[in-house]
């Protein structure tokens, strides 16, 4: 269990509680569906997990099975030997000891337990083979699907909780697929196999033993949820600490400009005495329900003793056969707890993997219609007819908008903060699809050509540009991956990001890190300009790809623009209305 918590964080400096209540605090850190830590059983959810092991079962399920049937056998053959060393070698009821049966019988159940052992290792080797697939498989189509979703999808979802269920909700299958399955099975069997040995060596003594099963399954599964959730608790706290230490670095620059970190301290101070809450909750309930459950087993070996002496002094058992079924039972209650602790993981499964299947089972919003045709290389004439666009139903974007560029022309699309140029752009590279009016390139309806045909043949330039970790290169070279090295030295000097680059300690091999915080806005606006030179697009947007430019760099840039552009579109964006960079550089449209 994680207990990875510290547990002392208020000693030594008192810090004032915050008057809002905790939990609506926290919210801030929490997707609606993501804190749900259990889900009820659900058998076509589980049927379809199970789907994932279909592609290995016919090779490696039969070896698993055969490992769990050898491990089985010699597991329910050690206590019979025993009986046999007792009653027939130690103390037999007639004749003398044989110490050579006693040899003999403790040489085969050692190598039983050789058996049991090897068996062992290798069921552990080939599920643990097994499980690692089907979590790779199922991490892989979580991310594929996840890369295809729309614009939407992503407006309504916090990054973190997508993030959660490519990471905590898969690991936590992990179990299931690992261990759960398997043992189900041979806890299963060997259950089976031991019931009917009791009721075989003295039925009576089998049945007393059997009753107690119900009682013994509800306390142990009944104590063991209430622990685990108070764990599952803990780690939720937990992860919304992560989330907010994670806002809190990103934001740093900000917490600081705005002295804002005492007050930020008191909000993480909140998280932290939440999380420690929760620890002690959990901590206390292990310590007093833990024993507890040990116990239960105890209560059972009561039963068995009790009733195994009556039975030997009336005659009707052996000792040899009651320290055998001793051991037997000892065997049955660890499959008994196993189910319990295997129920309630597979109602933590049920959660994840339905928090996961949603994601899997969300159609991308665009996506090719039925019977769309390659768009052909286009010239590059648009025109928004009578367009009208909601994000949200109800909350008209645009309002009814015509626009017609034709082939080779530069416009630049100026208005008022938050008047829909940024929409626009979105529209056309079909990141969402008009809700009334028309959009076409060439004559084509966009959303009756595919998607991929449409979005290569238009380069975009955000003003919020996204740098890739990894080289600057190869941070070029993601516009076309099959660029030569010169390529991409042409279009890094047609933007003038040649100069700074070569001064760069590594040159174009230097390593930037994550969003290219080691760059200056300006140079990660010229890496993306020269990332869309190179993919050579038909129709080229600039999404106030300039503020941050110099207006020195932005004249060159703009002049080899418009050469390397000349017959194909170029859209320019701007924010402002009046001291507009567009305005400088193209006609306003
Ligand atoms: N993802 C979104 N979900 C819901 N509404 C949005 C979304 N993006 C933009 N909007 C809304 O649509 C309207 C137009 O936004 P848009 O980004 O197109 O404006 P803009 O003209 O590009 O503004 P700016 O010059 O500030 O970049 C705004 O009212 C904005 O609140």
């Amino acid at each position: 269990m994680n207990a990875n918590v510290n547990t002392e964080p208020h000693q030594k400096q008192k810090i004032p509680r915050m008057k809002k209540n905790s939990e609506e605090t926290n919210e801030r850190f929490v997707y609606k569906d993501d804190d749900a830590i259990e889900k009820p059983f659900n058998w076509t959810q589980l049927t379809r997990l199970i789907s994932y092991m279909k592609p290995y079962a016919k090779q490696i399920l039969p070896l698993i099975g055969l490992m769990m049937v050898i491990g089985t056998i010699t597991k329910l053959a050690i206590p019979f030997l025993t009986s046999l060393a007792i009653d027939r070698a130690i103390e037999p009821k007639n004749g003398n000891p044989s110490l050579t049966l006693l040899y003999q019988i403790t040489i085969a159940v050692l190598v039983m337990y050789i058996i049991q052992w090897v068996a062992g290792i290798f069921r552990i080797k080939f599920t643990n083979i097994i499980g690692q697939r089907v979590i790779y498989d199922l991490r892989a189509d979580l991310f594929r699907h996840i890369q295809r979703l729309s614009f939407n999808f992503f407006d309504k979802r916090p990054a973190g909780s997508v993030l959660v269920r490519v990471t905590n909700d898969v690991n936590s299958l992990q179990d299931l697929f690992t261990n759960g399955v398997v043992n189900l099975i041979i806890d299963c069997v060997q259950l089976v196999g031991i019931v009917v040995i009791l009721l075989l060596i003295n039925w009576k003594l089998g049945l007393a033993v059997i009753v107690t099963v119900p009682i013994m399954f509800f306390i142990s599964t009944k104590l063991r949820v209430r622990i685990r959730r108070a764990w599952q608790d803990v780690r939720i706290r937990n992860s919304r600490i992560n989330s907010h230490l994670n806002e809190s670095i990103q934001g740093i620059r900000v917490t600081q400009a705005y002295t804002q970190e005492e007050e930020n301290m008191k909000f993480f101070d909140n998280m932290n005495m939440d999380s420690k809450k929760s620890w002690d909750r959990a901590s206390a309930m292990n310590q007093g329900f833990g024993p507890l459950i040990e116990i239960t087993g105890g209560f059972g070996s009561l039963i068995l003793f009790w009733l195994g002496a009556t039975l030997i002094q009336q005659g009707e058992l052996t000792i040899g056969l009651l320290i055998a079924f001793t051991q037997y039972v000892g065997n049955f209650w660890e499959p008994i707890n196993r189910l319990g602790q295997m129920y309630n993981q597979l109602l933590v499964a049920m959660a994840s993997s339905e928090r996961i299947f949603e994601f899997i089972d969300e159609k991308p919003s665009i996506d090719d219609q039925p019977g769309a045709k390659k768009l052909p290389t286009i010239k590059g004439d648009i025109k928004l007819e009578n367009v009208v666009f909601e994000y949200e139903k109800g909350r008209q974007a645009l309002k009814g908008i015509d626009l017609d560029v034709k082939a080779g022309q530069s416009i630049a699309l100026v208005g008022h903060t938050g008047s829909g140029k940024s929409t626009i752009i979105n529209l056309l590279s079909r990141f969402y699809d008009i809700t009334d009016g028309k959009l076409t390139i060439d004559g084509y309806d966009i959303q009756s050509v595919t998607v991929e045909s449409l979005r290569n043949q238009i380069g975009i330039v955000l003003q919020d540009t996204f740098i890739f970790s990894g080289t600057i290169r190869e941070n070029i070279r993601f516009g076309r991956l099959d660029a030569t090295n010169e390529e991409i030295e042409e279009v890094a000097k047609a933007v003038g990001a040649h100069e700074f680059i070569v001064q760069m300690p590594g040159g174009y091999e230097t390593e930037v890190e994550e969003r290219g915080n080691m760059l200056s806005m300006g140079q990660r606006q010229l890496l993306s300009f020269a990332r869309a030179l190179l993919a050579d697009p038909r129709i080229l947007i600039l999404d106030e790809a300039t503020a941050s430019i110099d207006t020195e760099t932005e004249l060159k840039i703009t002049g080899s623009l418009e050469s390397a552009a000349s017959g194909q579109n170029l859209l320019h964006c701007g924010a402002s209305f009046i001291n507009n960079s567009a305005c400088r550089s193209y006609r306003c449209a």
